[in-house]
C-alpha cells in the first residue's frame, strides 16, 4: 500500500510518519507538492478543509498512490477573534475523503490585524517571533503555547482522527 501525503512541509511530513509509525506502517511516505486550490491564506472552516481534500484527493491522481494525506492551515473568523485553524484530509481510492480538524486558538489582534489586511500567517509569524521557516518548526500554535503544543502535534493529532475514522489498516 503506497501512502503519500501532499506537502513537503517537514511539520506535515513529520506528523503523518509518526502517526502511520504507529499504527504499523512502515513503509516509505511519499511526499507530494500538492496544490492546494485555494487562496495561500485560508480565511475560513470551508476553504481550509476545502484545500485539505483538494491536496489529498489530488495526490491520488499521481502514480499508483493508494492513500493520501492532505494538511492544510488556516484563520476563521469567530465574534470573539480569529482564530487559527488546521483541516486534515484522507483520500482513497474508491472510498469518499474523510475530514478532521484540529485544536484551534485565538490569535492575538495585532497578528490578525495584518492577516485581515491581507497578509499570510508565514511571514507575519516570522516577523512577530524573530524565527525563520516558523511555519515548518513549531509554527504559531508552538509560539503562542510556547512550545506546549507544536505544529507537528498538532497535525499527529488530525493524523489521529483521520487514520482512526479509517479503521481497519491491516491489508
Ligand atoms: O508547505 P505547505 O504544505 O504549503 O505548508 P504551509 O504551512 O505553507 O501552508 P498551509 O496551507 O498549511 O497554511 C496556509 C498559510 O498559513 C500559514 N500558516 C498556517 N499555519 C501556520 C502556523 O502554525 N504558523 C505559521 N504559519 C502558518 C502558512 O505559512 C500559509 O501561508
Amino acid at each position: 500500500m503506497k501512502i503519500a501525503v501532499g506537502s513537503k512541509n517537514p511539520a506535515k511530513i513529520k506528523a503523518a510518519e509518526t502517526v502511520l509509525r504507529k499504527i504499523g506502517y512502515i513503509n516509505e511516505l511519499i511526499p507530494l507538492d500538492a496544490p492546494s486550490n485555494v487562496s495561500g491564506m485560508p480565511f475560513s472552516d470551508e476553504e481550509t478543509i476545502r484545500g485539505a481534500m483538494n491536496r489529498a484527493e489530488y495526490c491520488l491522481t499521481q502514480g499508483d498512490v493508494d492513500i493520501a494525506i492532505g494538511l492544510e492551515g488556516g484563520v476563521t473568523e469567530t465574534p470573539h477573534g480569529l482564530f487559527l485553524i488546521n483541516y486534515g484530509a484522507l483520500a482513497e481510492k474508491g472510498k469518499k475523503t474523510i475530514v478532521a480538524g484540529g485544536a484551534r486558538i485565538k490569535l492575538p489582534e495585532e497578528i490578525a490585524a495584518r492577516l485581515r489586511a491581507g497578509e499570510e500567517l508565514g511571514p507575519v509569524m516570522e516577523d512577530y517571533s524573530k524565527i525563520k521557516n516558523v511555519r515548518t518548526k513549531e509554527g504559531a500554535v508552538g509560539i503562542f503555547t510556547h512550545g506546549m503544543v507544536n505544529r507537528d502535534e498538532m497535525f499527529m493529532h488530525i493524523m489521529k482522527l483521520l487514520v482512526g475514522q479509517r479503521g481497519d489498516w491491516h491489508d
